[in-house]
């Protein structure tokens, strides 16, 4: 029986399954499988198969990807709002590979990713969805893009293909430490009330890996699930937003059943009408949490005009690279204005690990 058929077996059992207390412990059981399987399904094959994704490098401060079934409008969005063209169509699967273009936004450089369609199944291995999914693992925000004159049904789709492949949208890393040990046995420890799962139904998870050594920490009321998210160490972690376009093409009603039925992660545009790009460039920054420092010479006012771009946590020494490669080996010090300062608004004279936070003024001294 192959990978597929044996997936197939297990999620028909499940659905056969009812859910209940009694059966947790069997579901859980089953679930474990379930992840064994799927994660079989996403090694690289064997012989033949070229690398995983497509081959683009990563440029800029940060990689968004276009994720959507064909003809919602992706490569429109790229070329609206970049100086990249993609070829655009009306028909399906114009684009067939990874076209990057460059937002400029707020002083980033940030790449967006458009790519070709999916469709249902894509995380299986159908069209090229496999290679658009693989790209999506290394995006630091994807962009769930669907038709507003199209099924309602879209964004659910999309969130399954890519939770097929490990991808956890807009979540949180559970609070679970899980610790391989060389000897010593299995110690699970528990600091919360579990009402979703236990600590027989965790053991056996552990068992049916057969991980005989490690320690256990759950500091978080987790489903089963969870803990096999954390167990596979696979699992990523990715913000979302979700773009919903050809808003131009729907009534009012429509529109507004749509707006009450989204969360604080849905942005509705035209592309076609130029309607909601500023707004969805905004949220898009937001999302990144990127943060933005100004420099300013010693005697001399700050450079509002050409702030450096860097990624949260960021410090003063991602700072002196930003500047110039060789700036940190000539560090002395660093004085900085804004936020991260103790003294705010006076200046704190401060290491190369120090902490920078947005809209921070930072004055770097050489020996
Ligand atoms: N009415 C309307 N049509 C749009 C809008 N945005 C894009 N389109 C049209 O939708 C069609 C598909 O656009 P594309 O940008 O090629 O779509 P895509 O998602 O890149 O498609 P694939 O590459 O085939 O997956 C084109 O005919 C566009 O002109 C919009 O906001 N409103
Ligand atoms: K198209
Ligand atoms: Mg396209």
């Amino acid at each position: 029986m192959g990978v597929l058929e044996k997936i197939e077996e297990i999620e028909k059992e499940m659905s056969r399954t009812q859910k209940n207390k009694a059966t947790e412990y069997h579901l859980g059981q089953l679930k474990a499988k379930l992840a064994k399987y799927r994660a079989q399904l996403l090694e690289p094959e064997k012989k033949g198969a070229k690398g995983e994704g497509f081959d683009v490098l990563k440029s800029g401060d940060a990689r968004v990807c276009l994720i959507g079934f064909p003809s919602v409008g992706k490569s429109t969005l790229l070329s609206k709002t970049t100086k990249t063209e993609s070829v655009t169509g009306a028909y399906e699967f114009t684009t067939l590979t990874a076209i990057p273009g460059v937002l400029e936004y707020e002083g980033a450089r940030i790449q967006l990713l458009d790519l070709p369609g999916i469709v249902q199944d894509a995380a299986k291995g159908r069209g090229r969805g496999r290679q658009v999914v693989a790209v999506a693992k290394t995006a630091d925000l994807i962009i769930l893009m669907i038709d507003a004159t199209k099924s309602a049904e879209q964004k659910r789709q999309l969130e399954t293909e890519l939770e097929a492949v490990g991808i956890r949208l807009n979540a949180r890393r559970p609070d679970v430490v899980f610790k391989p040990k060389s000897a010593g046995g299995v110690t699970v420890t528990i600091t919360v009330k579990l009402t979703k799962t236990d600590e027989r139904t965790i053991k056996s998870i552990l068992q049916t890996y057969r991980i005989h050594n490690c320690d256990v920490v759950v500091r978080e009321d987790i489903t089963t699930d969870e803990f096999i998210d954390v167990l596979l160490g696979t699992r990523q972690y990715i913000p979302a937003l979700t773009v919903i376009n050809k808003i131009d093409g729907v009534s009012m009603e429509t529109l507004d059943k749509m707006a009450r039925e989204g969360d604080g992660k849905t942005v509705m545009i035209s592309c076609e009408m130029d309607l909601g790009l500023d707004w969805l460039l905004e949220r898009i920054w937001q999302e990144l949490g990127l943060v933005k420092v100004y420099t300013k010479k010693r005697g001399e006012i700050p450079d509002l005009s050409d702030p450096i771009c860097l990624r949260q946590g960021a410090t003063i020494e991602t700072v002196c690279h930003g500047i110039h490669r060789s700036l940190a080996s000539q560090f002395k010090y660093a004085l900085v204005w804004g936020k991260s300062s103790k003294f705010n608004p006076q200046p704190q004279k401060v290491g190369l690990t120090h902490l920078v936070q947005d809209e921070d003024v930072v004055s770097i001294i050489t020996k």
